[in-house]
This record gives C-alpha cells, structure tokens and sequence, in this order.
C-alpha cells in the first residue's frame, strides 16, 4: 500500500489544486499543501470550494471535478460528502480506491482523470509512526462510515488479527466488515454496541472513527471505563485534536494517538499523488502543529 507519486515535476510547473466537500472552511489540508510548496520553493496554490457556502449538493460538487481537469488543476481532495459520488466521476481507480469504492483525491494525468484514497494510506502512515509496535492481536473500531471505511483496510493492512467493527447502525457494521473480510481474507467481523464491553476485554487497542468527541457530537463513542492501561488508543476525530476520548484514555495510562496521524498522512501522499514530491512527515507534522495553535484550536498537542 505505497503511494506511487506521478513522475516528478518539470522545474517551473506551477500547481493548483484543491478541496472539494461540505462545511471545509476550519480545513487545515489547504495550509499543509502550501507549507510543504513554500518550503520547496515550488508556486502551488491550493483552494476550497465549500459546497455548504456555495449552495451546491453533492451531486454538483463532483460535477466540478472533471471541468477542474479541463481548466488545468493538478489534482483535488474530496471530502464529506463526496467521497463515494466522485468514484463515478473518473476513469481509473488505484487498487485501494477500487477496494474501498471512495476516493478523497482526483489526479488529472494528461487527459485520464485518476482516484485514488490517501485516507487508507495516510491512517496507515499515521499509525506506524505514532503507534510503533503495538498489539494488533484484536482490533475494535467503532464507526463504519467513510473514515471507518479506510480505517478498516488500513488496519488490515498494518496486520491486525481480528477486526471488530461496530456502529450504531448495525447494518452498516455489518456490511463493512463482510466487505473488507471479502477483499482482504483478514478476520473482520461486526459486532453490536452492546458486544463492546466484551469485545475490549480481550482488544489490544480501539479506533474512534465516528464524529463523536467533536463540537458538534460531544462525548465519548463508548463508555472509557472499558479501556485499561493496556489498551491502546487512536481517534481519528481531528477537530478538536484532543477528544473526550483522547483525554479520558490518556487518564486511564492507555497509549494513545489523536487525529492528527491521519490527516497529516493523507496530505503527505495527496502531495505525492499532486506534485511527483514526497513530503517530509515530520515537517509537515510540524505545520500541523503550528497551524492548531496559530488557529487558536483547543488543546492543539497531540
Ligand atoms: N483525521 C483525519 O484525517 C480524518 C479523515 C476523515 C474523517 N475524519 C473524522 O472522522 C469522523 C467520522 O467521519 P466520517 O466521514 O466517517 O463520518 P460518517 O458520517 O461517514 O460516518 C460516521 C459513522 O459513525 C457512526 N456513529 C455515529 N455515532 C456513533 C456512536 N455513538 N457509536 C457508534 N457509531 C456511531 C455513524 O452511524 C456512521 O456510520 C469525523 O469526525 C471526521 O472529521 C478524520
Ligand atoms: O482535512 C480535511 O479537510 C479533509 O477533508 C479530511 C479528509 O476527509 C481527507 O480525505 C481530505 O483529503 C481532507
């Protein structure tokens, strides 16, 4: 699962790319972009188009993505909630892309517009890099939409054992876990909230990949009296960086790791798959950090 970057760019080449999706004007994708062009000195603009100011549905914004191509950007992210429409509005899809059926970022090769979905990629950056050799003998995650959809691939990939997805729509559970149990051959079952407390005893670790822990969703997905010292924990919520969540686990002694993994992982391969140049993650963490707090976020260190 490694990004394949573009050939590398003619000196010269300007860039444009951007973001498509809902309620994106808090994004700190577009600020990453343009920290990692400014410190190479390559000109690159990277702008939103928020379907929510402009009165556009779904359906219209991934409208936009081949007209984009026609007028010369050189790739885009797409986001909530775009991510499973846009698949229709390309030529070619990457392997994990075409696993998955989303995709959050558009390559314009020539004339074939391309998918492919760093959020897979990116978890997984993310994970080997905060979470260095942890346990993967059993895996909870809670939250089977399209975060947890690229969770779970990723997760598989890192090697996890046996993956217990569960949601509160038990249906949607249901049928991420035969998807990916269907792609990969890896144990992936889905289970009932109910089964969670059973289901974290005999886990090494839990992914948060449901909205809850942000402004808007308060509290914690699961009751955090089920985790112990032994558990680690990754919420892939990144707004706020320290979740309900985040802040009961690291009460509790548990290892844990906050959003930030994911969304700079998935910038760092967008980068590659738009310019041909593999960031550096650690400096692109860096901005990350800088970006949180020069934005005022709260609790910004991971
Ligand atoms: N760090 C990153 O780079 C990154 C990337 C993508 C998404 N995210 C974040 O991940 C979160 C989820 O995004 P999404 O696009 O998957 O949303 P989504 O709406 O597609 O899916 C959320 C899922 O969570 C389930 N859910 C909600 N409340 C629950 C609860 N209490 N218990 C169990 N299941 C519950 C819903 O039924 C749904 O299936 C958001 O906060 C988003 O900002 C972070
Ligand atoms: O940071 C954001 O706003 C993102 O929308 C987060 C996630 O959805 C990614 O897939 C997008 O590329 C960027």
């Amino acid at each position: 699962m490694t990004i394949q970057p573009s050939p590398v760019p003619v000196a010269g080449t300007r860039f444009v790319c951007g973001l498509i999706g809902s309620g994106i004007g808090e994004s700190l994708t577009p600020a990453m972009h343009e920290a990692e062009a400014d410190r190479r000195g390559m000109p690159y603009v990277y702008r939103r188009t928020d379907l929510t100011a402009l009165g556009l549905s779904p359906e219209e914004g991934v409208g936009l993505i081949r007209p984009a191509g026609l007028l010369g950007f050189s790739g885009l992210n797409i986001t909530h909630p775009c991510k499973r429409l846009a698949v229709e509005h390309v030529d070619e899809l990457s392997a994990e892309a075409a696993t998955i059926g989303a995709i959050n970022t558009v390559v314009f090769d020539g004339g074939r517009v391309v998918g492919h979905n760093t959020d897979v990629t990116g978890f997984a950056h993310g994970f080997a890099r905060d979470m260095p050799e942890v346990a993967l003998g059993q895996v909870v995650q809670v939250g089977a939409g399209g975060a947890g959809a690229a969770v779970a691939h990723a997760l598989v990939s890192l090697g996890a054992g046996r993956l217990v997805v569960a949601d509160l729509d038990p249906g949607r559970a249901a049928a991420l876990a035969t998807s990916v149990a269907g792609a990969t051959g890896a144990e992936v079952v889905s289970a009932g909230l109910g089964d969670l407390p059973a289901q974290l005893s005999r886990a090494d670790g839990v992914v948060n990949c449901t909205p809850v822990g942000m402004a808007q969703h308060p509290g914690t997905p699961f009751d955090p009296d089920l985790l112990d010292p032994r558990h680690w924990v990754v919420d892939v919520v990144y707004r706020p960086l320290v979740t309900e969540l985040v802040r009961a686990a690291r009460a509790r002694g548990c290892r844990v790791a906050t959003g930030a993994g994911m969304a700079i992982g998935q910038a760092v391969d967008s980068f590659a798959l738009f310019t041909g140049v593999r960031a550096d993650p650690d400096a692109v963490a860096a901005d990350f950090a800088r970006l949180v707090d020069t934005e005022g976020r709260q609790d910004a260190h991971a």
